[in-house]
């Protein structure tokens, strides 16, 4: 269906839980955040209804992120449901991967098409220090669970915070030439946890390129690889992947956005950046018909925004945290 801004929007990024089993600095407080109560998160079966009404009015991709998804039970048999809508054509997973070695060849059983991990460090100690107490050792494991699963294309995202890991830059780059992933560099979003360490840690996608070229990698052009998001996307020369930039803040891309947000709690979010959030839990409780749904998914898109302005005015004091919306 097509916006106020004649966006076509065919991209539902659903988080399926605000629980974590990792504390990223940028993402989440160290002691976590009071979590939802078991009524007040919708139910797969919940989910599924809410994802066919979405498909009815031309959602033809499904992003299931988080919180981490992985921790929620069930999470195969909720794939499974998705791949059988009419209409969905594309259900892909975001995932910090500690939980991958375990659920990645059920998942794709059950019909995943694709997954993202996040990865923000090489080296151990940093990513302990990173994500409060994560065992790298089980990312590279989930990494190697999708790769050998067939996931395709498999990809790593990496949030760049200057300081922390920005001398890392060149060798995820490097990432590439070993291994067949697609390695894509996040600009630091001031959102929830990220708002306290954007200004001093802030990196644009430029810079970022520009450490590439300095550790004298070359990066060409590239077309792009199968995905519904922003990513502009480079290759290496003999590289078995693509390198991509997301440049949310210093460049930002709202004008080819093409997706709504579903919270776990049931609220449709137009706009990553925007607190305007729109019930479909109550209503969809209260037993409304698949009309009053649907009407319901069209005043959220048409109350899409034109643009975020995060660079000028921050996040503006929201209550909600990244890994309560789901990036
Ligand atoms: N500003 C902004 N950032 C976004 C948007 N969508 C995704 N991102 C960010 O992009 C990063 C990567 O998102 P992913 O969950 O991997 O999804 P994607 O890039 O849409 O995935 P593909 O379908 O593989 O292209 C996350 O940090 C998101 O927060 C958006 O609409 N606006
Ligand atoms: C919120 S996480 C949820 C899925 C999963 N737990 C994971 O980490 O992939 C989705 C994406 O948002 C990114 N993210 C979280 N907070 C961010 C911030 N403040 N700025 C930029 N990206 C952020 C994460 O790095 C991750 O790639
Ligand atoms: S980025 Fe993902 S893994 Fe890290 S705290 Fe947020 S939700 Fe958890
Ligand atoms: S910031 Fe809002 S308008 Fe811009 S791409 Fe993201 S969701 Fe779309």
């Amino acid at each position: 269906m097509l916006d106020r801004f004649s966006r076509d929007i065919h991209y539902l990024r659903v988080s399926v839980t605000d629980r974590c089993n990792l504390r990223c600095v940028y993402c989440m407080p160290e002691d976590g955040i009071s979590l939802l109560g078991h009524d007040d998160i919708m139910t797969f079966e919940e989910m599924e209804k809410m994802i066919k009404v979405a498909a009815s009015l031309g959602i033809r991709r499904v992003r299931i992120t988080g919180g981490e998804p992985l921790v929620r039970k069930n999470l195969t048999s909720f794939v499974a449901a998705l791949k059988a809508i009419p209409g969905i054509e594309d259900v892909a997973l975001t995932t910090n991967g500690i939980l991958l070695p375990q659920y990645a060849q059920d998942l794709r059983e059950a019909g995943l098409d694709r997954v993202n991990i996040s990865l923000d460090t090489m080296r151990s100690d940093r990513f302990r220090d990173i994500t409060r107490n994560g065992t790298i050792e089980d990312v590279w494991s989930g990494i190697e669970a999708a790769l050998n699963a067939n996931f395709h294309p498999v990809k790593v995202n990496v949030v760049v915070m200057g300081s922390i890991n920005d001398d890392e830059i060149a060798d995820f780059a490097s990432l590439t030439k070993r291994w067949p992933v697609h390695v894509r560099f996040i600009e630091l979003m001031p959102i929830g946890e990220g708002e306290q360490s954007f200004r001093g840690h802030f990196v644009s996608i430029e810079e970022m390129i520009s450490k590439i070229n300095q550790s004298g990698q070359k990066l060409y052009k590239h077309d792009g690889i199968k995905g519904s998001g922003p990513a502009t996307y480079y290759t290496l020369e003999k590289a078995q992947g693509t390198v991509g930039f997301i440049s949310a803040i210093s460049k930002h891309f709202c004008n080819s956005c093409n997706r709504l947000r579903l919270t776990a709690e049931g609220q449709l979010r137009p706009c990553l950046h925007g607190a305007k959030e729109i019930d479909l839990k109550t209503p969809l409780r209260l037993g409304a018909t698949e009309k009053k749904l649907q009407l319901l998914f069209m005043q959220a898109i048409s109350s899409k925004p034109d643009q975020h302005f995060l660079s000028d005015q921050g996040w503006g004091g929201q209550a909600r945290m990244m890994s309560q919306i789901g990036g």
